[in-house]
């Protein structure tokens, strides 16, 4: 794992007495860190405790009657908590933020699950996208930002508090930018749902390398957990390819989206996702020869044994986190 440095940073946060209090939970002291820096505020105090059954108390240590509050936690699974202890964790602290006077709440959440049951694909399907953006507007969310949602019509329309949702292109594209040469490149999405993110980051890549960048599409359909399509639109042969995607999780999509290429002829493969999910399977399978480089964000921290994996680079993101949510507290206080 290569840590790539922050970009430059592009603001300087005003805060108005008394200024915003900053809570990350845990599990997220990492990424607080990193965002109270740019930010430029302390993390404030909370109490975590664990009960002997299972329940979870979470209680904010400074007085956050009247002031604008933002809180950060990771909601991916790791190796003390599950997505369903922190999510609900959160949105109990969000709930106990407001009861105690909070003026205003946004729930920093740089990975946001269950984003990818957007839509019924099968009889009585649950929709997962729905009721989290409900379950945060329920515990009194003013504010909700996240980055590279899966699918950002659902996430759109779930949401009725503010909802904000940030893209790492640039930041990616810059990467890349200065690794490649001379090559031709080309985006591939490994599926046709990623088509617009795909294209969105094609052109990113296109305007810092001042040349065209191709675009290829691959076919997935998932049914049962098993991934099937085999249809390929684009040429990628002897070319500099990044195969561009939300998340990985067990890798399944990216390794077939690769292996596709490599057989195309692809002179280079990278992966290149925000989320590095990474469910166990992923780590066997993103080992093949034929991958080259995978780039990933800073969203989730990495798990062993990801962190010593020379190929995967890690783009830092929280200072476009700072930017936004310095911007959500300037439009509430308008
Ligand atoms: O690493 P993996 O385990 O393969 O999971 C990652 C894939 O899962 C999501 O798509 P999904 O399969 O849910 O498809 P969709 O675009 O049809 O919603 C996501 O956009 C990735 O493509």
């Amino acid at each position: 794992m290569r840590e790539v440095e922050t970009q430059a940073r592009r603001f300087v946060p005003h805060w108005r007495r008394p200024h915003p209090l900053l809570f990350a939970l845990e599990g997220s002291r990492v990424f607080g860190e990193r965002l109270a820096a740019e930010l430029e505020l302390p993390i404030s105090p909370l109490e975590e405790r664990s009960f002997e059954d299972g329940e979870k108390k979470c209680r904010p240590l400074a007085d956050v009657c009247g002031r604008d509050v933002f809180v950060v936690s990771g909601l991916e699974r790791d190796a003390s908590e599950s997505v369903h202890d922190r999510l609900l964790k959160l949105l109990f602290f969000i709930a106990t933020l407001k009861i105690n006077g909070a003026a205003r709440v946004t729930a920093i959440a740089p990975y946001l699950p269950y984003m990818r049951k957007d839509r019924q694909t099968k009889a009585q399907d649950p929709l997962t996208a729905a009721y989290v953006a409900r379950f945060f507007e329920t515990a009194g969310t003013d504010c909700l930002i996240t980055m590279e949602t899966h699918n950002l019509a659902a996430f759109q329309n779930a949401f009725r508090c503010r909802a904000i949702n940030l893209v790492a292109y640039e930041a990616f594209a810059g990467h890349f930018a200065e690794r490649i040469l001379n090559q031709g490149v080309t985006v591939v999405s490994p599926d046709l749902g990623g088509a617009k993110r795909a294209e969105m980051f094609r052109e990113r890549l296109e305007t810092r390398l001042r040349r065209p960048v191709g675009l290829a599409f691959m076919e997935k359909q998932r049914s049962q957990g098993i991934v099937s399509g085999d249809l390929f639109a684009g040429d990628v042969d002897d070319r500099f390819v990044i195969i561009l995607d939300d998340l990985i999780s067990s890798g399944t999509t990216m390794l077939r989206a690769a292996k596709a290429c490599a057989e195309r002829g692809a002179r280079e493969i990278h992966l290149c996702a925000t989320h590095a999910v990474f469910s166990k399977p992923a780590a066997a399978d993103l080992s093949a020869a034929f991958i080259d480089g995978i780039v990933v964000s800073d969203t989730i921290a990495l798990a062993e044994p990801y962190r010593s994996d020379r190929r995967i680079a890690v783009i830092p993101v929280a200072h476009f986190f700072a930017e936004a949510a310095a911007r959500a507290y300037e439009a509430g206080a308008e």
